[in-house]
């Protein structure tokens, strides 16, 4: 029933490029340590890319977009017709990831996985359509395994095409109207959390309907025994479309060497079914940012990842990794672009 590749071995990561590469930071004209966080994540790109001096210049963002059954239980501030909207202005250039993809000269995929509507034939638009969104969890599991299959493979299809283009930095957006009750569900059971530590307001609910949300995630974590060990089967139950497809993303890149940047609360969640699935794609998943969704943060914390960025976003899309990616360009640049001590002739190195 679980898709064989699942089982494929993740990539090791390159022991001797971070020894390299620490030791070239070592060697750079400033006190040891001195650029702090941007050291580190040198030095974890080398030993990912398996090179001394690591880039993020090739990034390919790829935004998963799907709908959500639970949506029909008033979980979120908006209308579930915006999900398809979205993609529709993803393609047309016009949303927030867009224009960053833009500013950063990255590519941007957008993949169907399941708006509830088609969107029709748009470009930079790859269907791979599981079905018109998923069933309510609230009353019943969300994905059919077949349905889960054929999500995790979209997100795996979608590396194929990163790896083709030769990309040094995966980002994965979601989309999707209600995922953040999705998510929270998923997370509630891998973290045995009561929904009212992971619910928060998604895209604007009030406290009413923050205090909906969390009966409509309990009465469904009821429905279910202890998934905490079973992380695929709470993706099934829970999950949407577009989450199981990030995770699919996400071991495909780990399998593959491929370092991606985590973006927000529900792509969170998404890197935790697959911590959880497979514990050696840790070193693989770096984290853009800490969303201002509350539950990202104790999401962020079972990771065991620390954010690059703070500010207080709450968008989705890949918005808040691809915030981030200037600083790993300018962390590249420091570590590649810097003099040692030797070639400055400056005492004390
Ligand atoms: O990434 C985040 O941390 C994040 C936090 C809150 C909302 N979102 C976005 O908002 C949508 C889900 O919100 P909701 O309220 O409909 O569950 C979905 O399209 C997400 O991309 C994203
Ligand atoms: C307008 C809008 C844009 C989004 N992008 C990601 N999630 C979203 C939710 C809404 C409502």
């Amino acid at each position: 029933m679980t898709p064989t590749w699942l089982e494929a071995p993740v990539h090791p990561v390159d022991e001797a490029a971070a020894a390299a590469a620490q030791a070239r930071q070592a060697r750079l004209t400033k006190p040891p340590g001195s650029l702090g966080e941007l050291e580190a994540v040198a030095v974890r790109l080398a030993a990912l890319q398996g090179r001394e001096r690591p880039a993020a210049e090739r990034v390919r963002m790829v935004v998963f977009a799907a709908d959500h059954g639970v949506a029909a239980s008033g979980v979120s501030a908006f209308p579930q017709a915006v999900t398809v909207q979205m993609v529709r202005n993803f393609a047309a250039g016009g949303a927030a990831i867009s224009v960053l993809a833009r500013a950063l000269g990255a590519e941007l995929e957008v993949v169907d996985v399941g708006t509830l509507e088609p969107p029709g034939e748009l470009p930079g638009l790859v269907s791979a359509r599981v079905g018109p969104g998923t069933a309510n969890f609230q009353h019943q599991d969300a994905m059919t395994p077949a349905q889960l299959g054929a999500a995790l493979e979209a997100g795996r299809a979608a590396v194929e095409r990163a790896a083709v283009a030769d990309c040094q930095l995966f980002i994965g957006g979601e989309m999707g109207i209600a995922n953040t009750s999705a998510a929270a569900a998923v997370a509630c059971a891998l973290l045995a959390e009561d929904p009212s530590v992971l619910a928060g307001p998604g895209t604007g609910l009030d406290t009413a309907g923050v205090g909906r949300k969390v009966t409509v995630l309990r009465e469904a974590l009821a429905r279910h025994g202890d998934l905490a060990a079973a992380p695929l089967e709470a993706l099934r139950c829970f999950g949407g479309f577009e989450l199981a497809a990030l995770a699919g993303a996400f071991l495909a890149c780990a399998q593959r060497g491929i370092p991606v940047l985590v973006d927000g609360f529900i792509a969170g969640v998404a890197a935790l079914v697959v911590q959880r699935l497979r514990p050696e794609t840790t070193p693989w998943l770096l984290f853009g940012h800490v969303s201002a969704e509350p539950g990202h943060r104790r999401v962020l914390e079972a990771l065991g990842g620390r954010p690059l960025l703070d500010l207080g976003m709450r968008l989705g899309e890949g918005t808040g990794a691809a915030v981030a990616v200037p600083l790993l360009r300018l962390a590249c640049a420091l570590h590649s672009g810097m003099a040692t001590f030797a070639e400055a002739g400056i005492a004390g190195g």
